[in-house]
């Protein structure tokens, strides 16, 4: 498979504080690469410096073979970064699919706040609305006000309205946190069925090992801030390293 991302030598610190030491990191065309490693570990940090949010003080990050190291968070947005967040953000007023249609809407108009939409493009909107309802299970639920939604619905719309960007790769930071075990359980399907329909690449930090096992082609382990082993979810679980410091008794808690 080719490599869509390529992080190299990532060092990020706070003040004195050292939390990412010498990270390297690849997200292929297509792959789920899931990121663990215990609390404090550098997860959350990883991922904002691979999405724009954080800029590394060293090494460089590399997307489809252009060095986006220095690029802001939202220009990431416009060369193919889909991003949820661990408090899904959608318009609790609006219904699901005029949610959706403000999702084409701002990816229509490409971050320009008052810029036009091409009237081809809103024309084809009707058409991409079905087919986000369809994939991401709303179709029943198309005129529900997002504010009356489930905590596990609304992170879904909020994963149909990055879909509706269209991005070539999703970053994904705790998908379930605060869910329900059977919300765990829909999400983990769903974010299956998105995979196969849409052949995305998915790059998530996640505690729950079994959305972990269920979704990782690729897992990668932080301890400390930095890539103790990246593998194949069976190469992970039988990694002492890993068992010793995250999915042994000492990590039991956190699966
Ligand atoms: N803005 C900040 N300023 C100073 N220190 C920070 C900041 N953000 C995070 N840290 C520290 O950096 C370290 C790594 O934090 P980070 O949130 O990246 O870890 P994590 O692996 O995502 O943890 P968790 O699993 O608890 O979310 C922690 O020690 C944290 O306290």
């Amino acid at each position: 498979m080719s490599t869509l991302l390529q992080a190299t030598t990532l060092d990020k610190s706070y003040g004195p504080i050292r939390v990412l030491r010498g990270v390297s990191l690849d997200i292929a065309a297509g792959e789920s690469h899931v990121v663990i490693g215990p609390n404090g570990a550098g997860k959350t940090t990883l991922f904002k410096v691979l999405t724009g949010e954080l800029y590394a003080d060293r090494g460089q990050v590399l997307f489809q073979g252009a060095d986006l190291t220095r690029m802001p968070a939202h220009q990431r947005v416009h060369r193919g970064f889909g991003r949820t967040f661990q408090v899904a953000k959608v318009f609790t007023k609006l219904s699901v699919q005029d949610n959706l249609r403000v999702a084409l809407e701002a990816g229509a108009r490409r971050g320009n706040p008052f810029g036009r939409v091409p009237a081809a493009r809103a024309a084809a909107f009707d058409a991409a609305i079905a087919a986000l309802l369809d994939d991401t299970g709303f179709t029943a639920q198309r005129e529900a006000v997002a504010g009356t939604l489930a905590y596990g619905d609304r992170k879904r719309l909020e994963l149909a309205m990055v879909l509706a960007l269209e991005p070539a790769v999703l970053f994904l930071d705790e998908p379930t946190a605060g869910m329900s075990a059977a919300e765990r359980q829909a999400s983990v399907r769903l974010l299956q069925e998105v995979k196969r329909r849409r052949g995305l690449a998915m790059l998530m930090t996640e505690h729950d090992m079994e959305v972990v096992f269920g979704l990782a082609d690729r897992i990668s382990v932080l301890h400390h801030g930095e890539l103790i082993a990246s593998g194949s979810p069976e190469e992970i679980r039988a990694d002492a390293r890993v068992q010793e410091v995250y999915l042994g008794d000492e990590g039991a808690g956190h699966a």
